[in-house]
């Protein structure tokens, strides 16, 4: 039955114009309520989608933005897709998920991919390798999430106000041997600033830094937990909750319940199991709303590419 009918039929069964069936379609304004709800119903009744290449021919889009996440698996990175859905929903996108797994080679082909398909938008979920020279040709139409790039949107996170924040309320306890399992340098968001971070406010305050950069698995958190403890050690803050969770493990498995822990993320998980954790949220839902409305704006052309940063919060 699907896209038998055309628009000028729908509009003839609809008793409106065709203009007024095109406005339906794309969501556009100046058609009244008893309008839109009687051309939808007759849309629906015939099960009635325009083709891709009739509205490529009007020069319309299809209404399709791309998300690419690094892993499907990433708490955080779930947080901020669950707030950008139903932003993109609720303007008549279809959004699609891709994974880069870290690659740079995978989100050229992802890109590739997307503009031969002729999609309205992409979120990036960026990381160290993505250049900007990957990424010509899409100024107008991608958002960049977790890391900016010159001429281009992008919702970043405050990584050393968040480090700031957890390292005072820790001091502001009592606390003078802090360890911090973190993230490799190579990595210049979770890695390099989280750890420079801690490494300043430490010298800022005569503290002795001890730390571990494994990495983002909750294995290395496991792993790494008894390598950074000292007999001083009272507190230990972990750059990320998934690192945090693995050391929390560690601690069980050892019995030891006399260390603070503290963390970047407040994730749910993180809170449901560990509500005695010091934790600074990153703000991944809010990031993840102002992505997709960040996206919407310019893709309609009512908002020019820019730089948003996400202040951290201390739950
Ligand atoms: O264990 P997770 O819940 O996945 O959180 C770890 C960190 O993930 C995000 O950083 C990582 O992915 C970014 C892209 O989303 C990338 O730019 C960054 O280099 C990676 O470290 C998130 O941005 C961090 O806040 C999380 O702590």
């Amino acid at each position: 039955m699907q896209n038998r009918l055309t628009i000028k039929d729908i509009a003839r069964l609809s008793g409106v114009g065709k203009s007024t069936v095109s406005r339906v379609l794309n969501n556009e304004s100046g058609v009244s309520d008893r309008t839109r709800e009687r051309v939808e119903e007759v849309m629906n009744q015939h099960g009635f989608s325009p083709s891709r290449s009739a509205r490529a021919m009007r020069g319309q889009s299809d209404k399709v933005v791309a998300i690419i996440v690094t892993r499907l698996d990433s708490l955080s990175e779930n947080l901020a897709v669950q707030t950008m859905l139903p932003v993109f929903y609720e303007q008549g996108y279809d959004p699609i998920m891709m994974e880069s797994q870290f690659s740079p080679e995978k989100v050229e082909e992802h890109l590739g991919m997307l503009k031969r398909r002729n999609i309205d938008g992409v979120v990036l979920f960026g990381f160290t390798g993505v250049s900007e020279t990957m990424l010509a040709n899409w100024q107008s139409s991608l958002v960049m999430v977790a890391r900016d790039a010159k001429g281009f949107a992008s919702v970043c996170y405050d990584d050393k106000g968040a480090i700031n924040i957890l390292m005072q309320r820790l001091y502001d306890q009592g606390h003078r041997h802090i360890s911090y399992l973190g993230v490799p340098h190579s990595d210049v968001t979770t890695g390099k600033r989280r750890h420079d971070a801690y490494l300043a406010f430490c010298k800022k305050h005569k503290l002795n830094p001890v730390a571990a950069l494994p990495g983002l698995a909750m294995k290395q958190g496991f792993e790494y937990a008894s390598k950074v403890m000292t007999p001083d050690t009272t507190a230990l803050l972990c750059a990320t909750d998934t690192l945090a969770l693995g050391a929390s493990k560690y601690f069980q498995q050892e019995r030891m319940d006399n260390v603070q822990l503290a963390s970047v993320g407040n994730t749910p998980l993180m809170k449901f199991l560990h509500p005695e954790i010091i934790t600074v949220d990153p703000g991944y839902a809010d990031a993840g709303r102002q992505a997709a409305e960040q996206l919407i704006g310019q893709v309609t052309g009512r908002a020019e590419p820019r730089q948003i940063i996400i202040p951290a919060n201390l739950i």
